[in-house]
């Protein structure tokens, strides 16, 4: 069984702070980590990777350093975000040069197994110049598993996936965490993590903002008071109506959009009850949109709760 700890840990670049004080455990299994663009995700990676070093505090494997420690790094494979592939070589080459990197007693083998699991065989003799987004997603990935690490890490492996890659990706992950290997991948993006992860752990500007089940946490964002855009044909009978209801909080007028604002209590009380009352004040509905629902408005409700 192998476990990561975060222990109190903070990285600076400068007077940047990627990320601040967190301290997290990553357990056999499947685990989301979510966050907004420029949350501190792929600092946290690069950390738990050996990549860079904590500016405080302690990333350890199985209570030993993961920093400048060679046992560690066999132990993990990286799938970073960014490509920093060599485009003339073949995939079969670059997996291969990886497997060598780790002093693996038949590095031909071994590369040849890994290019296996994702399904790369058949390409592996053509250049990597000459792949898909998707193939040199697999190819990282072959070259993350060529020494069969008990921990895989993986920064935004989604991005830039088709349907069908992103169908096999997931497989191929869930595979893993089936196995009692430790999986962890990035994403900002809620329902690609809600189809893999029961686990997830949450970072916003560089703060762990939550950590657990991943329904209770959907739960918590979907929940939280939400403001709409609203236009219709009778503004004032609408707002009379909504007011009188428990299912909004508040109401202004917006003189400059010509529209209502409207507060509701949540997300599914409102929905059910705005075309109710409507109907019943024979007032037709012409735009409902939600004015906060960007991610960061999310996330940084979550971080408030
Ligand atoms: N090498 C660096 N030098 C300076 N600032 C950095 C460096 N690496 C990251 N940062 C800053 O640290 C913060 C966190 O970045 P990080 O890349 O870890 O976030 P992220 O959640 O992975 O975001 P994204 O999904 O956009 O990659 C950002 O403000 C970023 O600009």
């Amino acid at each position: 069984m192998t476990t990561i700890h975060i222990a109190k840990t903070s990285r600076w670049f400068g007077n940047v702070v990627a990320v601040n004080d967190i301290s997290m455990d990553i357990s056999p299994g499947i685990t989301g980590l979510l966050g907004p663009n420029g949350a501190g995700k792929s600092t946290l990676i690069h950390m738990m990777s050996g990549f860079l070093a904590p500016s405080a505090g302690a990333v350890t494997l199985d209570d030993q350093p993961i920093w400048r420690n060679p046992e560690a790094y066999r132990r993990i494979g990286l799938v970073p975000e960014r490509e920093g592939m060599y485009d003339y070589l073949t995939g079969g080459e670059f997996v291969l040069a990886n497997a060598e990197l780790h002093g693996l007693p038949d590095p031909g083998a071994a590369a040849h197994a890994a290019l296996e699991t994702v399904e790369m065989t058949a390409a592996a003799d053509r250049r990597v110049s000459t792949y898909s987004k998707g193939m040199r997603q697999r190819v990282k990935m072959a070259s993350a598993l060529v020494h069969q690490p008990s921990v895989l890490l993986l920064d935004e492996p989604f991005n830039g996936m088709d349907p069908r890659q992103r169908m096999h990706l997931m497989e191929l992950l869930r595979t893993m965490g089936e196995e009692g290997r430790t999986v962890l991948f990035s994403s900002h993006i809620l329902e690609e993590v809600e189809q893999l992860a029961a686990h997830i752990e949450v970072v916003v500007a560089g703060r762990h903002a939550a950590s657990g089940d991943f329904r209770r946490i959907r739960r918590l964002m979907t929940d939280r008071p939400l403001r709409y855009l609203i236009r219709s044909s009778d503004d004032r009978a609408l707002a009379a109506a909504l007011i009188a209801d428990p299912s909004t909080s508040g109401i202004e007028f917006d003189t400059a959009e010509n529209a209502l604002r409207v507060q509701a209590v949540d997300f599914l009380r409102f929905t059910t009850r705005l075309p109710l009352l409507a109907r019943e004040q024979g007032v037709r509905l012409f735009t409902v949109s939600p004015s906060d629902e960007s991610l960061e408005s999310v996330f940084s409700y979550l971080v408030s709760a």
